[in-house]
């Protein structure tokens, strides 16, 4: 299928990483690959400041958005969504790579991104966190802070972790680190890398098996206290104070609270309306570990109204809307270890009108 069909699906990934830790290394080597493999990949990045000096780094001939002077995950998260219609409508990539600055919290990048898949067919890929293996051992030895608290969280939202910088690391402290990895997110693939050369197409598949690998996990925890509020919109060269620009420095103010092991998202475009009291079942019968759900869909015992469709905390809610332009059927659910087949199951059952019967 071709990147200008309307029914084109369009894969999306996430680089995490704390600031300086080689996520543009790591970006210049994928995009290299996929040109390689006569592929068009687009990019966002995201800076703090107002310039974007990574962006020198990316070849000229790849479509580029940069999203300056703030976090993704805050003051800017609603700019995401345009940017990525944008890229899609004007380039027809086969792929988007966003670079977020590493003071970013991906969870709260990839919800923004989950947002976007509402109104998108987009493909979100698992999450790729690139780490300083050094200098997370030198704040693990300082006992932490807050710029150690954030690295943490990009360690857990991870599905492959990319130890890199291990040239500046002691070799004889390599098992701690891993261990240390392990404790925080056992559940993702780590690969040792200098310069982030680490085989690209293994690194690719890797985090596809591992989040797969978590569809049949058990018990996990969530805790969520997110005191930012998100602005949709931003100013020309708006810069949030609220974000340091320094290297290796996370803002005090950045005040993120999240406990988080492993987030997966399970996105299924419906084929047509769907019975709105078996989707409420459905709901209902949602794991614990799902604690997100957002959607757009159109019931057919309603007239075939469409409705907005949101679900936190065990709630779901529903606004019914008129969507403008060419809006897809859709549902997003984001939670930790629960069984994407099963669902996946269950959603093919509401489609054919046989998930009442079960
Ligand atoms: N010693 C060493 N330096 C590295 C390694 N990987 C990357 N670097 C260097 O570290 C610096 C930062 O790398 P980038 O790839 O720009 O890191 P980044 O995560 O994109 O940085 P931010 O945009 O600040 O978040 C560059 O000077 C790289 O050349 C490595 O494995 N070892």
């Amino acid at each position: 299928m071709k990147a200008s069909d309307d029914t084109y699906v369009t894969p999306i990934y996430i680089l995490s990483g704390f600031l300086g830790s080689g996520k543009t290394t790591l970006l210049a080597r994928l995009i290299d690959y996929w040109q390689e493999a006569g592929l068009k990949p687009a990019v966002i990045m995201n800076e703090l400041g107002d310039v974007n000096l990574d962006g020198l780094l990316v070849k000229q001939e790849v479509p580029m958005e940069e999203m300056l002077g703030g976090c993704i995950c805050c003051s800017i998260r609603g700019d995401l969504g345009v940017t990525i219609h944008e890229l899609i409508q004007q380039e027809h990539p086969d792929l988007i790579v966003v670079e977020a600055t590493g003071a970013a919290n991906p969870m709260e990048l990839l919800d923004g991104v989950t947002e976007t898949a509402l109104y998108m067919k987009l493909d979100i890929k698992p999450l790729i966190t690139v780490v300083d293996s050094a200098y997370l051992m030198e704040l693990f030895d300082r006992q932490q802070g807050k710029t150690y608290r954030l690295m943490q969280e990009q360690i857990r939202c991870a599905s492959v972790l990319i130890l890199n910088k291990t040239d500046r690391l002691e070799s004889s402290r390599m098992q701690e680190l891993v261990k240390l990895l392990n404790q925080s997110n056992p559940y993702a693939s780590k690969i040792p890398a200098v310069k982030c050369e680490v085989d690209l197409r293994e690194l690719l598949i890797e985090g596809e098996g591992t989040q797969r690998a978590f569809d049949h996990a058990g018990e996990s925890q969530h805790a969520h206290r997110h005191n930012q509020s998100h602005s949709r919109f931003r100013g020309p060269s708006h810069h949030d104070p609220a974000h340091p620009s320094e290297p290796g420095q996370a803002s005090e103010e950045h005040d993120h609270h999240h406990t988080h092991s492993h987030v997966m998202v399970h996105t299924h475009y419906l084929s047509g309306p769907v019975n709105s009291e078996a989707f409420e079942r459905l709901v209902a019968d949602l794991p614990r570990d799902v604690y997100r759900a957002k959607g757009v869909l159109t019931f057919s015992d309603t007239n075939n109204s469409r409705f907005l469709f949101q679900y936190a905390y065990r709630e779901p809610d529903f606004m019914k809307i008129t969507p403008q332009g060419d809006i897809p059927d859709v549902v997003v659910f984001i939670g930790e270890h629960f069984d994407k087949e099963e669902l996946s199951r269950k959603l093919h059952a509401l489609e054919a009108g046989t998930l009442s019967m079960e």
